[in-house]
């Protein structure tokens, strides 16, 4: 039996939906949710991810403001910028795309994010809350993935979930995420020896790497769910992800499309992030 497809796009829209309203309520009380994008050099991708941000914030009525700044930026000037932000009593997210040119500290920018202004929940101590099961944002992409499986209706407790890639951003924090969950969960990257083997024992398979078509059906156990979070452009224009979607349906019970699966719910839940920030700002 071909697996069943799990829509991001349209569980994004759903709770959209429901944000949505929130937001509302916010501004009836006077709290314009704002959330401040910076992006630095004119990467193309991360220019369209920008925009997706940007789009879906106005759509459900909270206020971006997008900062772009030249590829040859110092660090200085970049951590002034953030200073400045931290201090801004309007602004209630603070999200600095990644990644950064390489004159820049990746690390020394996100500590400098206020961490109640951290949306991406990519500060320390943010992720060090996220570890000993504390209040804190969720990184975005792991917190839209638990979602998505927790939307089937399916116990994790106890499964076995294997996740492919160990990301400071995707890998290292959703396997967190469902440890929280109490799952069991076994990590695989670019130096595990023998990834179909560890792959195949996966209740649900989590793919994180940015290679096309690493996952194919020899990699997953029979009735398994498979997470695709790689977002690769083909030389052809189209995305595509890291499974190969159409070989690995015919194994799995359920498996997330690139595009419209993974994506959409990440933006989702920084819209559900800025939401928290705002509303505990005023707290
Ligand atoms: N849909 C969404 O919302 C998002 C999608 N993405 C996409 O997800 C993908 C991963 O992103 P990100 O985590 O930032 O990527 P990184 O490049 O930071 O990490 C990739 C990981 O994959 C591992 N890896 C590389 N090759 C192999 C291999 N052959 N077998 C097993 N593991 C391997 C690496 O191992 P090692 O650590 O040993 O180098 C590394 O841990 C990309 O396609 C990105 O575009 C990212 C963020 C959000
Ligand atoms: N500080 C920071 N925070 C991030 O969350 C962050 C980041 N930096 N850097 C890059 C990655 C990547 N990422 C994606 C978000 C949405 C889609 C998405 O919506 N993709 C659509 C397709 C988009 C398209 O057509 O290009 C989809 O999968 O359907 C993809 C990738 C967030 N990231």
């Amino acid at each position: 039996m071909a697996a069943q497809i799990v829509s991001g796009f349209e569980l994004a829209k759903e709770k959209r939906a429901q944000l949505a309203k929130e937001v509302e309520k916010l501004k009836q009380a006077g709290i314009e949710p704002t959330l401040s994008v910076i992006l630095v050099g004119d990467h193309p991708a991360s220019q369209s991810y920008v925009k997706a941000k940007q789009k879906a914030c106005e759509e459900i009525g909270i206020r971006s403001i997008l900062l772009t700044f030249p590829a040859d930026i110092c660090e200085s000037f970049l951590l002034e910028q953030i200073a400045r932000l931290n201090e801004d009593r309007s602004v209630h997210g603070i999200l600095v795309q990644l990644p950064l040119p390489k004159q820049i500290d990746e690390l020394h920018v996100i500590e400098t994010i206020a961490p109640e202004k951290d949306v991406d929940g990519f500060h320390p101590l943010n992720i060090g809350r996220m570890m000993t099961g504390q209040r804190t944002f969720l990184p975005c992409t792991p917190y839209g993935i638990l979602y998505m499986v927790q939307s089937l209706q399916v116990d994790i407790a106890g499964k076995h979930v294997v996740v492919v890639g160990r990301s400071n951003i995707v890998g290292k924090p959703v396997g967190q995420l469902f440890l929280r969950e109490h799952a069991t969960v076994t990590y695989c990257h670019s130096r595990t020896n023998d990834l179909a083997a560890i792959t195949s024992q996966a209740d649900i398979l989590i793919v994180a790497v940015g290679k096309p078509k690493l996952i194919t059906s020899q990699h997953v156990k029979e009735g398994a769910i498979v997470i695709d979070v790689g977002v690769n452009r083909l030389e052809n224009g189209k995305l595509c992800g890291d499974v190969d979607f159409d070989d690995v349906k015919e194994v799995a019970s359920y498996i997330t499309p690139v595009p419209k699966g993974v994506g959409p719910m990440t933006i989702t839940m920084l819209l559900n992030n800025t939401i928290q920030a705002a509303r505990e700002q005023h707290q």
